[in-house]
């Protein structure tokens, strides 16, 4: 087995040898629980998802970790607001710990609708203080932390003790920016980054914890550094999460563990961003669409192929458009199965048996564009077997799409019963709205409004909804 990863840290493609043989540690990234996802966050969990299915395709046992950052100053400014708000009668008021546990709810509940697998383990920061003072403490024995000077109750990474800063980004410390998350006179170098934020006197009690530096609460960086330790170990292979994230935070997390003795991870894979209109999409910039505004427009099956299809590390740059085009592609895929079914091919759901040419693009840094491209051949190649109703031809062809569909994750979304979109119901269905449809055009051209509007009707009446455009009509079933 040769599999390669490009590991941003060496900026250079390495064959993957697992720490623990047989195994896969991945911690990657997961949400900031301020707010609802966009689908930025989506496709950073999806290119995970799709990277853990691989490995454990690939024989190995897999265990993933993706942290719940719920304590944070966006979720106190967010849950402030709403306080405020209750003064002037508008809103009931949500406390900080109430909105990230509604806010989380909804990250959860589109990584399922997308067949995005829950992870291992899902760790929350309150849930983990006592790990994040154990590191703190390790850190300040070490030399390479210390308590701020100004009596703020901070405790802060000496970046200047470690001469190893800045390795993950390749960069020299007189080049990076200050970290702008206190008060710089009680900082050594303002570089220094907050590992402990003293609890300020307008934060809620409830937001903060006794530590031996006083009450406060844990920095972000230091989080993550302290649950990927808990559940995966000092050493573990790879750490994930967008490319957004590679400095400060990513930088900040690798300081903190090996200056505390731990080698932290082997590889550090960083997913390209969604952008719209070439810009990052970001909630501070409120250009997001969301996993919801997709489900509106498009099946599961189409979003997952959407948000999935480009090579992890490119950007994708959100076009409305591209999602009709995706669900014509990822339907041609589903259509080829349920034809299967109906004449008679049993499908395996779990073959391992996907051509080599597909494994070896898998294995090549996850190229999932090459990999689709065999996807559709393969399809085609179906196509024609069960057109000239060559069954032997077929069946290997078809339970070839079924598992390279299923270790995409895709498989799991689709309708085989036929019931959805691209089945035999839904033809049928197209059939006899086809033709109202022409009989409405024909209707139209001889200016008889009012046959037109007759047949509108019945067929809004049946719950069908019809949007003309440029290229003709598109019909949808109303849900
Ligand atoms: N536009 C994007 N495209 C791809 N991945 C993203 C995008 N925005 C965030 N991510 C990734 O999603 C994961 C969770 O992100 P986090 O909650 O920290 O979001 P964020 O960067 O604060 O988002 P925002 O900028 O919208 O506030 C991280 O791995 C992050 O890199
Ligand atoms: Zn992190």
């Amino acid at each position: 087995m040769t599999l390669r990863f490009y590991d941003t840290a060496s900026a250079t493609i390495k064959d993957f040898v697992p720490v623990h043989p047989g195994e896969a540690r991945l911690y990657y990234c997961g949400a900031t629980v301020q707010g609802a996802p966009h689908i930025g966050h989506v496709r950073s969990a999806l290119v995970f998802d799709v990277l853990a299915r691989w490995l454990r395709f690939r024989g190995l046992e897999v265990t993933t970790v993706r942290n719940v950052t719920d304590i944070d100053d966006k979720i106190l400014v967010n849950s402030r607001a709403s306080y405020e708000q209750d003064y002037s009668g508008d809103h009931a008021r949500e406390p900080w710990w109430a909105l990230a546990y509604r806010f989380e709810g909804v990250f959860g509940q589109a990584y399922a609708a997308l067949g995005i697998d829950r992870p291992t383990y899902e760790p929350r920061a309150t849930g983990h203080v006592p790990e994040m003072h154990a590191l703190i403490q390790e850190l300040i024995d070490a030399g390479h932390a210390y308590p701020a000077t100004d009596g703020s109750g901070d405790v802060y990474f000496d970046v200047r003790s470690w001469p190893r800063y800045g390795e993950l980004t390749r960069q020299r410390v007189e080049d990076m920016q200050d970290a702008p998350d206190a008060d710089p006179r009680g900082k050594r170098d303002p570089r220094d980054f907050a590992l402990w934020k003293g609890r300020k006197e307008d934060e809620p009690l409830s937001a903060s914890w006794d530590s031996p530096w006083g009450r406060g609460r844990p920095g972000w960086h230091l989080e993550c550094s302290a649950m990927a330790g808990k559940y995966l170990g000092a050493h573990f292979d790879i750490h994930g999460g967008g490319l957004d994230l590679r400095f400060p935070h990513h930088e900040n997390e690798l300081a903190q563990s090996t200056a505390a003795g731990r080698e932290f991870a082997n590889f550090w894979l960083h997913n390209g961003l969604v952008t719209y209109e070439g810009e990052k999409m970001s909630k501070s910039i409120g250009n997001t669409v969301s996993p919801q505004d997709m489900l509106r427009e498009a099946r599961p099956l189409a979003v997952r192929y959407y948000l999935g299809q480009a090579h992890y590390r490119s950007v994708l740059d959100y076009r409305p458009t591209s999602l009709q085009e995706a669900t014509a592609a990822v339907e041609r895929v589903e259509a080829v199965l349920v034809a299967a079914r109906a004449a008679g091919l049993g499908l395996d759901r779990d073959t391992q048996d996907v051509p080599a040419e597909f494994v070896a693009v898998m294995d090549d840094d996850l190229n999932v564009p090459r990999a689709l491209a065999v996807l559709h051949e393969t399809v085609r190649a179906a196509n024609s077997a069960l057109a000239t109703g060559d069954h032997d031809a077929a069946r290997p062809l078809v339970a070839a799409v079924a598992g390279m569909s299923d270790v995409l994750g895709l498989l799991q979304l689709m309708d085989l019963e036929g019931a959805g979109a691209g089945g035999a119901e839904h033809r049928a269905l197209d059939v006899l709205v086809q033709d109202l449809l022409a009989q409405r055009a024909a209707a139209r051209t001889a200016r008889d409004w009012a046959s037109a509007d007759r047949i509108r009707d019945q067929l809004a009446a049946a719950g069908v909804v019809v949007k003309d455009g440029a290229q003709g009509s598109a019909w949808s079933v109303e849900s």
